[in-house]
């Protein structure tokens, strides 16, 4: 039975995609890699594809943080901070739930995210919801999908 976790996208079904892995035994993130090489120039923000898609229980997320490393030893951060991967995301039907890392260029120097390289890091939770919250609608995709 399918509770959480990560699947391939077709789009990257033959290119040798690795699913996500904790590093540790109790490590609470996911180390996600990048699908395919990236090069990103001095102040550049570009979105990093993982080839990925998660699936999870109604009441959960799976938030996407920045690898501490990130910053020091590669000039990059993500850059809105806290990637919220909502659970309607999953077979969405404008991108099939494709999870992107949105880095930006903190150095001055052009850099290389490779293929297989961690980029960040995933982290299962459970969200709370207000009293009388009756959201309703299906998530047809991502970044603004839902408008401004
Ligand atoms: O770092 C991120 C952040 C979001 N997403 C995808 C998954 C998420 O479910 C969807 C929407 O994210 P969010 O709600 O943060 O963006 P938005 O600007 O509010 O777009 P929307 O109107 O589609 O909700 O975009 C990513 O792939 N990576
Ligand atoms: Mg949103």
């Amino acid at each position: 039975m399918k509770i959480r976790g990560f699947e391939v996208i077709s789009a990257f079904a033959d290119k040798n995609i690795n699913l996500p892995e904790r590093s540790t035994e109790h490590s609470a993130g996911y180390d996600i890699e990048a699908s395919e090489n990236t090069v990103l120039k001095p102040g550049e923000i570009k979105l990093i594809p993982t080839g990925l898609k998660a699936y999870m229980q109604a009441g959960e997320v799976l938030y996407l943080f920045d690898r501490s490393s990130n910053p020091r030893k590669k000039g990059l951060v993500l850059i809105n901070s806290v990637g919220v991967i909502d659970g309607d995301y999953y077979n969405n039907p404008s991108n099939e739930g494709a999870i992107f890392a949105q880095m930006k260029n903190i150095s001055d120097e052009d850099v290389l995210v490779e293929k297989g390289e961690r980029v960040v890091q995933g982290v299962f939770m459970p969200f709370l919801v207000a009293d009388g919250d009756n959201a309703q609608g299906e998530r047809t995709g991502g970044f603004g999908s839902t408008g401004k």
